[in-house]
């Protein structure tokens, strides 16, 4: 089985960016690029990092009108990313608007509940239910738009697994034993997550914080 680890290169500095992403090469299986990254590089910082050598997730959680999202989904597949995020509470017509607008090998992913937000976070946006009412009813409507899979934590995604077989489930808010949480609120571990069932594994500072993120990229390899 190929390498699950994504790692989110989460820095406005293109130099900091490659540097991490060499030195983490042989330990992950992709780079995520987010907001942070995008916002401060764009296009040509993406490219930069293409020449490492590595499958690019462009995480750029596009969430507004349908057809803005597919006129910025066509706006990115000059790049050819192997995985775009979406929020999937941007309705059903969003999602296939931005999923009909992508490249065809792109696989694109509705974020369903952030993992930095929990019940009370919900209750405070007005979301009734559980983060896994929340998650299984935005699951079900991505199904039904036609995406590639969802965005969810290690908590939700192997309900998500059993209701949608052909899914493809990307977990971020991972946490190795004894890292700090931060701004993340429904963590598990890496090891879990696999367990659970997840396609892909994002983890951000708990490798780009190392001193070391190629070593510490390898460690938690070493656990899954
Ligand atoms: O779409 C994502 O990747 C994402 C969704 C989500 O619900 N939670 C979440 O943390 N992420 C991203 O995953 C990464 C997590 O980074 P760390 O918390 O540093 O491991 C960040 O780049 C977030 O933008």
């Amino acid at each position: 089985m190929s390498n699950p680890i994504y790692v989110a290169l989460d820095t406005p500095d293109l130099d900091r960016a490659i540097a991490i992403a060499k030195s983490v090469k042989g330990h992950v299986g992709g780079l995520k690029l987010g907001l942070e990254f995008f916002c401060a590089s764009g296009h040509h910082g993406v490219h930069e990092i293409q020449k490492v050598g590595l499958p690019i997730f462009l995480d750029l959680k596009l969430h507004d009108i349908p057809n803005t999202v597919a006129k910025a989904m066509q706006a990115i597949n000059v790049l050819e990313p192997a995985i775009v995020t979406i929020h999937a509470s941007g309705s059903r017509a969003m999602m296939e608007d931005a999923k009909a607008a992508a490249n065809e090998h792109t696989r694109v992913v509705g974020v369903t509940l952030l993992t930095s937000l929990d019940q009370r976070d919900m209750e405070s946006v007005g979301y009734t239910g559980t983060p896994h009412d929340q998650v299984e009813r935005l699951a079900e409507l991505a199904q039904e738009a036609g995406l590639d899979g969802i965005v969810c934590s290690g908590n939700e995604v192997a309900a998500a697994h059993k209701a949608w077989k052909k899914g493809f489930f990307v977990v971020p808010g991972l946490r190795p034993a004894g890292t700090a949480m931060g701004d993340q609120k429904r963590a598990v571990t890496p090891r879990q997550a696999r367990d659970n069932g997840a396609s892909v594994l994002v983890i951000g500072r708990p490798i780009t914080g190392a001193d070391n993120p190629g070593e510490a990229a390898r460690a938690i390899e070493g656990t899954l």
